[in-house]
């Protein structure tokens, strides 16, 4: 395998929730190193995507990893091959301290506690709180802390910064720009300003399909596509850079510009 080969290889990706497909045919790459932004509107399919490619809903599609096919593994082979997920729903153990829920997350003999601690003072300082009365930015730290202890080669991060104070937002990109540094990740984030300020390239679902791949501040640049593909007026600062089109029911495109 060349190291061109994409680190992350989705051709076709269709997955399905009790029977209903919610992931239609989703095509696209994931580079060795950056971040990959997976957008689209309220709905398309982008946590589906990302639980499909980890085998957590059934999916059909081939999915390969550093070159491997993975889509007929079971999540847990696919976690130790490599694969880093910070879920949406932060899944913290309430009842357990930080420390706790830190070192339940450790896969390997030597995890990056030094790297974790340096990222992330405020969760070494409450090492012994219970992670259930943490605020939602300190249970997303401790979500994102848990993925970046192991040896991952990929990171799938599933909208860190949704519902967090402005303030916090920016800790927790100050988190994944470090990370990504080390680590190339698939981010699934609402927050175009966030986008902006981490992503490389952007993947674009519309309609259950891929319809835009691209360099992520060259895309982010163009408003009407931006608006047309995700149906967001961009440049309002008050909703973290983006704002609801007032349209935002047309848009979905056909055409394909992938
Ligand atoms: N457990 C479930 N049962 C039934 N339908 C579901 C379930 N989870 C998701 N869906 C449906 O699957 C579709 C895709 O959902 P998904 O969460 O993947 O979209 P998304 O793009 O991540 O959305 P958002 O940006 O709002 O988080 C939606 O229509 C959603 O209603």
């Amino acid at each position: 395998m060349s190291a061109a080969t994409p680190i992350l290889e989705v051709e076709h990706l269709s997955a399905s929730i009790a029977g209903q497909q919610v992931v239609e045919d989703v095509s696209f790459t994931v580079p060795r190193s950056g971040v990959t932004a997976l957008l689209g509107r309220n709905g398309v399919g982008k946590t589906s995507t990302l639980r499909g490619i980890l085998g957590l809903i059934q999916r059909r599609g081939i999915v390969k990893f550093a070159g491997e096919r993975i889509d007929t593994m079971q999540t847990y082979r696919i976690v130790q091959k490599g694969i880093g997920y910070v879920p949406e729903e932060r899944e913290v153990f309430s009842k357990l301290s930080v420390a706790e829920n830190l070192e339940l997350a450790e896969r390997q003999k030597n995890p990056h506690r030094e790297f974790v601690a340096r990222l992330f003072p405020d969760l070494v300082q409450r090492r012994d709180q219970q992670a259930g009365t943490l605020s939602g930015g300190q249970q997303q730290m401790v979500s994102v802390a848990r993925a970046l202890l192991n040896d991952n080669q990929l990171l799938l991060v599933d909208e860190p910064t949704k519902g967090l104070a402005p303030k916090i937002v920016n800790e927790v990109a100050d988190a994944l720009a470090a990370a990504s540094k080390t680590v190339p990740i698939l981010l699934v984030e609402q927050n175009l300003e966030v986008v902006r300020r981490l992503a490389d390239r952007v993947v674009v679902i519309v309609g259950g399909r891929v319809a835009h791949v691209g360099d992520a501040a060259a895309t982010l640049d163009d408003a009407d596509l931006v608006r047309r593909l995700l149906g967001v007026h961009v440049g309002d600062s008050a909703h973290g850079g983006i704002a609801p089109a007032r349209n935002a029911g047309e848009g979905a495109e056909g055409g394909q510009h992938a």
